[in-house]
């Protein structure tokens, strides 16, 4: 298995081109089980979890082609995917697929929705809490799907097809409001969603479902309402710019110190983490190329902060963000409110010397001088990330193991950070 090595102590000086964002392009491949016409996708992140979806999809009989580069293009471009649905030869989603990756399971909704009948296994994903699938469930309840659980598959049937509905969240969630989202643009009347998830990633699969010819008022707001129609057709959408990658550099590059534009990158889609970057010490400017971040010199800051809902600050930068306090000068506090078991990252930082202690969904930072750098272990893709962070200010060696799960939403994640000086590079085998 591969490792990554990284020798602590290098400022980062320099460009860093943002890739599309993995949670977005996810739900919009998807979203080309929903038309017999082709959906063509720009920007695409070249991914573990791409890569895992185009076989899922392919399963069900979609054809997909990736458009190579041609000379002159730009190198860190992302990926055109041309998407074509036109034949679902099978409507099941299979445990060996679907179980290593959260999203899969997204399919049941627009299979469903067009084909009156899906069999989805229920999916794995980051190790992070029980994630139940209740929600996407009631969802499709609501719009009269006809379900039923059996041998770890959710099997799933709208014979006459669906029908909309008003569905009320009890608690936001990401892939529910997908799974509603797909489903009711082809539901027969309106649907209205409410508590629906604001995040970036839904607001981006409701231009391209409208772009695809979907009626859908209110994305980006926590009411969300969709005539259906009886058809989608093709369309041609770019990926907007991972805000999980942009906050994670940006934090790489407040816990190594130096200047280090993040290319693509939106300030609009993380407002809530530069806020708390800036209070961290470091200095953020957004400019006409993307985020220009700085620390030169100056100490990095205590926070206190808590993960919420977008658009509070991301649970998916909770880990990169406690990196860094392992070392500011005094005592943080972060408190996770999204997922119950998303501090598999603690430990492993203690073994670089960080000082944190655990309460409850509440972790207490007390900043160090010096991290020293060590063995450690890769638990989720997220937890991952905040391992090099911190490798990346501890002195001497660090060796991030089972590094698959960064290949899972890091694209090009060690010659992004070599280009910018640090010292770290993938040691296969
Ligand atoms: C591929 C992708 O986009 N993954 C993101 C997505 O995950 P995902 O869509 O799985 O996360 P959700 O927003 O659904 O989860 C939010 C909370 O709702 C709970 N819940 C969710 C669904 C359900 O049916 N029942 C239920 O109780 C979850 O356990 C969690 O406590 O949003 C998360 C929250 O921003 C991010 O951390 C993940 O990176
Ligand atoms: C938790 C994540 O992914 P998934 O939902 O696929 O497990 C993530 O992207 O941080």
């Amino acid at each position: 298995m591969d490792k990554i090595r990284i020798v602590g102590g290098n400022a980062l000086q320099g460009t860093i081109p943002i890739s599309g964002a993995k949670n977005a392009a996810l739900p919009l491949m998807i979203a080309s089980l929903l038309s017999e016409e082709k959906l063509i996708l720009e920007n695409v992140p070249r991914l573990a979890d791409v890569a895992l979806l185009q076989r899922i999809l392919g399963n069900h009989g979609v054809d997909i082609t990736t458009n190579g580069k041609r000379n002159g293009d730009d190198p860190d471009a992302g990926q055109t995917l041309e998407i074509d649905a036109r034949m679902i030869v099978d409507t099941t989603a299979p445990y060996d697929l679907v179980s290593r990756m959260r999203a899969s399971f997204w399919v049941l909704g627009p299979l469903l929705a067009r084909m009156g009948e899906a069999k989805v296994s229920l999916p794995g994903g980051c190790a992070i809490g029980t994630r139940p699938v209740d929600f996407h469930l009631d969802a499709l309840k609501a719009l009269g799907a006809e379900l039923d659980i059996d041998g770890g598959y959710v099997r799933a049937r709208a014979p006459k097809g669906l029908k909309g509905a008003r569905i009320v969240f009890p608690k936001v969630s990401v892939g529910a409001t997908h799974t509603a989202l797909m489903a009711a643009t082809l539901a027969d009347g309106e649907t209205v969603i409410e508590n629906a998830a604001r995040e970036p990633e839904v607001t981006d699969l409701a231009d391209c479902l409208i772009k695809m010819g979907a009626r859908i008022f209110g994305a980006g707001t926590s009411t969300i309402r969709v005539e259906g129609v009886p058809r989608l057709t093709g369309a041609r959408h770019a990926v907007l710019p991972d805000r999980i990658e942009t906050g994670t550099y940006a934090m790489a590059t407040a816990m190594a110190g130096g200047d280090v534009m993040l290319a693509g990158a939106r300030p609009d889609l993380l407002e809530s983490a530069l806020d708390i970057l800036r209070a961290a010490g470091a200095e953020i400017d957004a400019t006409n190329e993307g985020i220009r971040v700085r620390r030169n010199g100056s100490g990095i800051l205590p926070i206190e902060v808590s993960t919420a809902p977008y658009p509070g600050f991301p649970t998916d930068l909770q880990a990169q963000l406690m990196a860094l306090m392992t070392k500011a000068k005094g005592r943080s506090r972060i408190t996770e409110t999204i997922f119950e078991n998303r501090f598999m990252h603690v430990q492993e930082l203690a073994r670089l010397g960080a000082r944190i202690q655990l309460d409850g969904d509440t972790a207490t930072i007390d900043g160090v001088e010096r991290l020293t750098g060590a063995p450690v272990m890769a638990t989720d893709l997220r937890a991952s990330v905040s391992l090099v962070i911190a490798g990346l200010a501890a002195e001497g060696e660090t060796l991030v193991q089972r590094v698959y799960h960064l290949d899972r939403g890091f694209e090009k994640l060690e010659a992004k950070l070599s280009r910018c000086g640090a010292e770290i590079e993938r040691i296969s085998g």
